[in-house]
């Protein structure tokens, strides 16, 4: 494979690997790798995943990696604001693909309520979220081709509130482009705490997206910047 030459800030660390079949698979193995540490380390472990298309293959691969699933808290990056049963929810995604065999021990803690509103549903989602072993332990991100990750979406309504590395908000309201529009997204502060960090990418479009958002003096337009920094590493496949 030709190298990729990205001038990565200090301390972010690049795997390319041959394909996406070799991806979910590596990727599951370190991600499990660094789940049976904090195991062995703090008795317990905090699992955050992303939605959308991309990670099925990876998800699937996890469920499968020996591990005492009954002491692993699976939660999500973020969520679009639809029940479990609604084609579109981030929850159901990972009950399908990955809380299956020994993985069904882990408790999973959606952020999904059915709330009068969203700001509800979201104040309930950061009250459940407190109530995890936090911080997570291991993060796995994805990132659209606008350059949004979570539900971390550029020009989204209270980004500005989401991006601040100060808020004490675990789980806030978002708004993304296209439907569902109504989303829960875990807030920067939270997610840039979490102990091993990895942004998961398939493709030459997420590619050209990535080095745009390299090139980008400018969070708020390309919220995925936030996490280009120690300690993310990075997983990209063709
Ligand atoms: O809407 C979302 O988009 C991103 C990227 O999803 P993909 O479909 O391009 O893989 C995802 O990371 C996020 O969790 C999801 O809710």
């Amino acid at each position: 494979m030709a190298t990729i030459d990205l001038n990565l800030p200090a301390g972010v660390r690049w795997t390319a690997w041959e394909s996406p079949v070799a991806q979910a698979r590596g990727l599951a193995a370190q991600v499990a790798e660094q789940l049976r540490a904090a195991l062995a380390e703090r008795g317990h472990a905090l699992l955050a995943v992303s939605g959308g298309r991309s990670p099925v293959a990876f998800l699937e691969a996890l469920s499968g990696e020996a591990l005492d699933w009954s002491r692993v808290s699976v939660t999500l990056a973020d969520e679009r604001w639809v029940p479990e049963s609604h084609p579109d929810s981030n929850a159901g995604l990972v009950r399908r693909h990955l809380l299956k065999g020994a993985a069904a021990n882990a408790l999973f803690c959606g952020l999904y309520h059915a709330a009068a509103s969203l700001d509800e549903a979201a104040a309930i989602a950061d009250r459940q979220i407190g109530e995890l072993p936090l911080p997570i332990d291991v993060l796995v991100l994805g990132m659209g081709d606008d350059g949004h990750t979570a539900s971390l979406f550029p020009a989204s309504p209270g980004l500005p509130e989401a991006l601040d590395p100060a808020s004490a908000r675990r789980c806030l309201p978002a708004w993304a482009p296209s439907v569902p529009r109504q989303r829960l997204t875990l807030s920067r502060a939270l997610l840039a705490a979490s102990r091993v960090q990895l942004l998961a990418i398939q493709g030459d479009g997420k590619l050209a997206t990535l080095k745009a958002a390299l090139a980008a003096d400018d969070e708020q337009r390309m919220p995925v910047r936030a996490f280009l920094r120690a300690p993310l590493s990075i997983h990209w496949c063709p």
